[in-house]
């Protein structure tokens, strides 16, 4: 355990124990809801509530930029982060739609943009304007990484002041799928070959050289595979970091955080990595389509509950399956039981 983070309890599995009785006694088969029964037992365990309620969400999109950008690993220019960010401020990106879809509180934070950014509508707690270029150096410093975390923290913690129960993170980045896919390699020990992807649209040759560039970035910056910081500070993103901070207050205040796709995955892991006790307190929304995700999921021994070949980020996925958790939630609340409905149960003739 690191000073910078947050203490995390374990989950209540009296609750849970509980809430999974209660279950059987409304009016369906046993276990006839699947894993949305699955779901409300972990929200019980999450929230220490019998009857967890996940309205209303939040949504945090942590947005900042990476020095590798330079190498050309993306299929969009660095302006695009702070062009999106200008463009979640005016409500018009998908996770925009899809947060008001349901219900969320959506916030921005800039903890590294490289670009100028409206001065309104964002939260700005930037660490440095984008990381140094992880194929020539350390993307961070230890103590920018850290500052980083705790801005991630800061915004969680707003959530929840704000009265937000369910906490879903997302991140803009242009080049963030390479430092994410070098991460994720350190961390697993995969092969880059095995995991790297086209992030926005990258193919052939130049995805040939997006695997190269990490391979010997790999060997250039020599993280320690055990040390979930080094790998964070030497080839990660400011909001990569500010994701691993947010998930980690959110578990410590006991909200279930909602995970999106292939970087918010890989913060994941790191967060584990840096406080196991973390894990339980994750629900992951979708399978991306980018190919490393299936990797930072086996990693977190996760299945996740939609697989629609999104590969967008922002926290779009989360925020779709967002509306399983509420459903999941009210079952527990809403369903009546076999006594109150007066249905005959199994075996009783
Ligand atoms: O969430 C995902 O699974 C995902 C997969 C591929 C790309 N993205 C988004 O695309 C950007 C990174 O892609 P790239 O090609 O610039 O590394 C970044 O802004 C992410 O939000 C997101
Ligand atoms: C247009 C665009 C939107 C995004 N949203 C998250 N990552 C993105 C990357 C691009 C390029």
């Amino acid at each position: 355990m690191n000073d910078a983070l947050p203490f995390i309890a374990d989950v209540d599995t009296a609750c849970a124990e509980r809430a999974s009785r209660h279950l059987d006694t409304l009016t369906k088969p046993p276990g006839s809801l699947g894993r949305l029964e699955a779901l409300a037992v972990s929200l019980a365990g999450i929230t220490g509530e019998a009857f967890p309620r996940v309205s209303p969400p939040a949504v945090v999109v942590f947005a900042a930029d990476h020095g590798v950008a330079a190498e050309g690993v993306s299929a969009f220019p660095q302006a695009v982060t702070a062009q999106m960010v200008a463009n979640f401020v005016t409500g018009g990106a998908a996770i925009n739609v899809f947060a008001r879809r349901i219900g969320a509180h959506l916030e921005v934070v800039d903890v590294g943009v490289a670009n100028a950014l409206p001065a309104e509508g964002v939260v700005h707690d930037r660490v440095r304007p984008g990381t140094a270029n992880l194929a020539r150096e350390a993307a961070m410093q230890r103590d920018e990484a850290l500052a980083a975390i705790a801005a991630g923290r800061r915004a969680a913690e707003r959530a929840a002041v704000a009265g937000c129960r369910c906490l879903i993170v997302g991140e803009m980045g242009i080049a963030n799928t390479t430092a994410s896919s070098a991460m994720l390699a350190v961390l697993t020990g995969a092969s880059v070959a095995g995991l790297v992807g086209p992030g926005t649209g990258v193919a052939g040759a130049a995805l040939a050289r997006k695997q190269a560039i990490i391979e010997s970035a790999l060997v250039a910056r020599a993280p320690d595979p055990a040390e979930p910081l080094d790998v964070l500070a030497k080839l990660g993103g400011l909001e990569i970091a500010a994701m691993v901070g947010a998930y980690l207050e959110a578990a410590a205040r006991r909200m279930p955080v909602l995970v999106d796709g292939f970087i918010a995955t890989v913060a994941a892991l790191t967060a584990c990595r840096l406080e196991p006790a973390l894990r339980p307190y994750l629900i992951f929304g979708h399978r991306s389509h980018e190919p490393g995700h299936d990797h930072a999921l086996a990693a977190l021994d996760a299945e996740p509950l939609l697989d629609m070949s999104l590969r967008l980020g922002e926290g779009s996925g989360a925020a779709l399956a967002f509306p399983l958790l509420e459903a999941a939630s009210a079952m527990l609340a809403e369903m009546a039981t076999f006594d109150a409905a007066g249905v005959a149960t199994e075996g009783k003739t």
